[in-house]
């Protein structure tokens, strides 16, 4: 199949369990909760991205027509000097619309691990590394065990005591970035100190500033 990408990048995971983390991020274009394009955003399932996932044209973007020529691809970004610890995550847009167990074999065959982010609408094939989903109110979630469930904060009609029923071995709350950022960051760490099964997952990409 042929894969279509915004952007491929190695930088630092930002947020969640392995924040700080070199890694090379593979940016899938196109959403299913979201056209990506602005007159849109209000009558979306998903209003609060804070990501342009549309086209092709990023960074590193095209079309591949193999999942041989991507994994190549990611792999050029990876240091030389340190093949040990080679990894991929692989986001969006939403990545499970795309990401297929050719890709994943592929990627292992590489060497990388492969990390995924997803809003969890859509089954996860095997062989993905670390799992990362990050549920979206207004969608149905199908994906109910994974590495690390982070939940954006605050969404209308949120129930956190649902969330911890899921088989996950990490639970994250990640304040919503946007007007409310600062507001919604002192929710998180007020939920985090008084639910501790909870841990605060800051964007610290954007701190950084770095991609
Ligand atoms: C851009 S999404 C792409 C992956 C996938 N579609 C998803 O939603 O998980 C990557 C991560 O950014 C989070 N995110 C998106 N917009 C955000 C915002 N305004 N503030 C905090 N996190 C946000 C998402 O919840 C997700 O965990
Ligand atoms: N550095 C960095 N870390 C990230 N973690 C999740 C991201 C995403 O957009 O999926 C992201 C991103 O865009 N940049
Ligand atoms: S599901 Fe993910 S990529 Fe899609 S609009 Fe929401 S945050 Fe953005
Ligand atoms: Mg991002």
């Amino acid at each position: 199949m042929t894969y279509s990408i915004k952007e491929i990048f190695y930088t630092l995971q930002g947020e969640g369990t392995h924040a700080g983390r070199p890694a090379v991020f593979c940016r899938f274009s196109g959403c299913n909760l979201w056209t990506g394009r602005e007159e849109d955003r209000s009558k979306a399932i998903c209003q609060f991205c804070d990501t342009d996932f549309v086209g092709i044209d990023g960074e590193g973007g095209g079309k591949f027509k193999t999942s041989d020529s991507l994994a190549e691809t990611i792999n050029n970004l990876w240091p030389e000097t340190y093949a040990a610890s080679k990894y991929v995550v692989f986001t969006g847009g939403e990545p499970l619309l795309q990401l297929d167990e050719a890709l994943i074999a592929s990627m292992h065959a590489v060497g990388f691990e492969i990390a995924i982010e997803t809003n969890g609408t859509i089954p996860v094939p095997e062989g993905v590394d670390w799992i990362c989903v990050s549920p979206k109110m207004g969608s149905e979630l199908k994906v109910f065990k994974g590495s690390e469930l982070k939940v954006v904060i605050p969404q209308q009609a949120q129930v956190l005591s649902d969330y911890e029923k899921l088989d996950f071995e990490h639970f994250l709350l990640q304040p919503m970035d946007g007007p409310d950022a600062a507001r919604n960051t002192k929710l998180a760490i007020e939920l985090v100190k008084n639910n501790p099964k909870w841990k605060l997952s800051i964007q610290t990409h954007k701190l950084l500033q770095i991609p």
